[in-house]
């Protein structure tokens, strides 16, 4: 013991164990550097980032009842929200509607808003003229024009579901939460643990005018997760009605990854919205939105024309770490590519850390 202290003691000694200690420390936080990630989702405004975000959260673990019910809430407030946009399209374009169809589905988006807002359910009354309301031709004739007033496509899953969403006790699944539609104002940040990785992952907003605020977050990321949506390459910004918002997205995508930032990230390009796009390639003309499109109107062909599109205007340093997959954020199989790209990031950091 007393020869253990005065060794402890010599000056020398002390000098060592706190190098020892420092280095210690250093090991310590590269351990902690390797198993925490840090993942920035970026990509034009309703392209589907929150909800690959949805997903990763659902990979994580179970909602709390306290979670599901305020996402309830969520979702009978979209069923509130689509009925006015329709209705309103519908009263707008003068399509066959009557006056007294009118007043009596106005009375409806009415009742639909205070009972919400008072009880946290829609009565059973206004159900009942809700399921009229979305058999009515003209709001039918509406959905199928959704793409010009930009109305999501969830609305059509919430009221084909709407018998089950209103029963009482409702739980929403996975599903229902991934078709909710809450646009991001700017930057929602979670921490999450998956495959013994703890993820920070920043969710930006992505219209225009939140945009400004993604240079806050653009250091230190370990992976850039840009979201596109291949299938609105015939469709216009909410924005801006006079821009295409694939050719919006292409340029977002060039602007941002031949900038000054990201040289050491993992850049993954998510084509989103692939269900859309194969639905639309059967009556869709790629060349009538795109004149340089040559290819024929094939999924196959499209996707590889988009690809190109995306990687042809970046920098050749991005491109050798560019990851690119074509994904349905809304079907749970894109768990299994998010677990890839997972990998992906954790590997592409340990080659810079000089570890593989
Ligand atoms: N059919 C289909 N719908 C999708 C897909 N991905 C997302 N959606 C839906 O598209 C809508 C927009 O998705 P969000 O995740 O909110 O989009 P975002 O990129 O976060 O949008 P901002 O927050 O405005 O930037 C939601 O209603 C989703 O349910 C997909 O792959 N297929
Ligand atoms: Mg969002």
């Amino acid at each position: 013991m007393g020869i253990c202290q005065s060794l402890l003691d010599s000056e020398e000694t002390k000098e060592q164990l706190k190098r020892s200690r420092e280095i210690d420390k250093q090991l310590e936080k590269k351990k902690t550097t390797m198993l925490e990630q840090s993942v920035l989702l970026i990509g034009p405004g309703e392209s589907g980032k929150s909800t690959v975000m949805k997903q990763i959260r659902a990979m994580s673990g179970n909602y709390t009842k306290g979670e599901l019910d305020e996402r309830k809430v969520l979702i009978l407030r979209n069923l509130h929200q689509f009925s006015v946009m329709l209705l309103d399209y519908a009263k707008r374009t003068c399509l066959d509607i009557t006056e007294e169809e009118i007043k009596g589905y106005t009375v409806m988006c009415e009742e639909m808003d205070n009972s919400i807002s008072n009880e946290g359910v829609i009565k059973p009354q206004t159900v009942e003229i809700m399921k009229e309301f979305w058999k009515t031709k003209a709001i039918m004739d509406a959905y199928e024009k959704r793409n010009i007033f930009h109305l999501t496509d969830s609305a059509g899953y919430f009221f084909e579901n709407l018998d089950r969403i209103v029963m009482p006790g409702f739980e929403p699944t996975n599903q229902d939460i991934v078709h909710i539609r809450i646009p991001t104002s700017g930057v929602s940040q979670a921490d999450v643990v998956l495959k013994n990785i703890k993820l920070t992952i920043c969710d930006c907003g992505g219209q225009r005018s939140e945009r400004r605020k993604w240079y806050h977050f653009f250091d230190d990321n370990n992976a850039v997760l840009f979201v596109a949506a291949i299938s609105e390459f015939d469709q216009k910004l909410i924005e801006d009605e006079n821009t295409n918002r694939m050719e919006e997205a292409i340029r977002l995508f060039w602007t941002v990854f031949n900038g000054k930032f990201f040289n050491k990230s993992a850049v993954i390009l998510f084509l989103n919205k692939i269900d859309i796009f194969r639905e639309k390639m059967k009556s869709v003309k790629i060349k009538d939105s795109f004149p340089r499109y040559d290819g024929p109107n094939t999924v196959q062909d499209g996707v590889k024309f988009f690809r190109k599109q995306f990687k042809d205007g970046i920098h050749p340093n991005f491109k050798k770490r560019l990851y690119c997959h074509e994904t349905c954020a809304i079907s749970d199989q894109v768990q299994i590519i998010i677990n890839t790209v997972i990998d992906t990031v954790v590997q592409e950091n340990l080659k810079d850390t000089g570890m593989i």
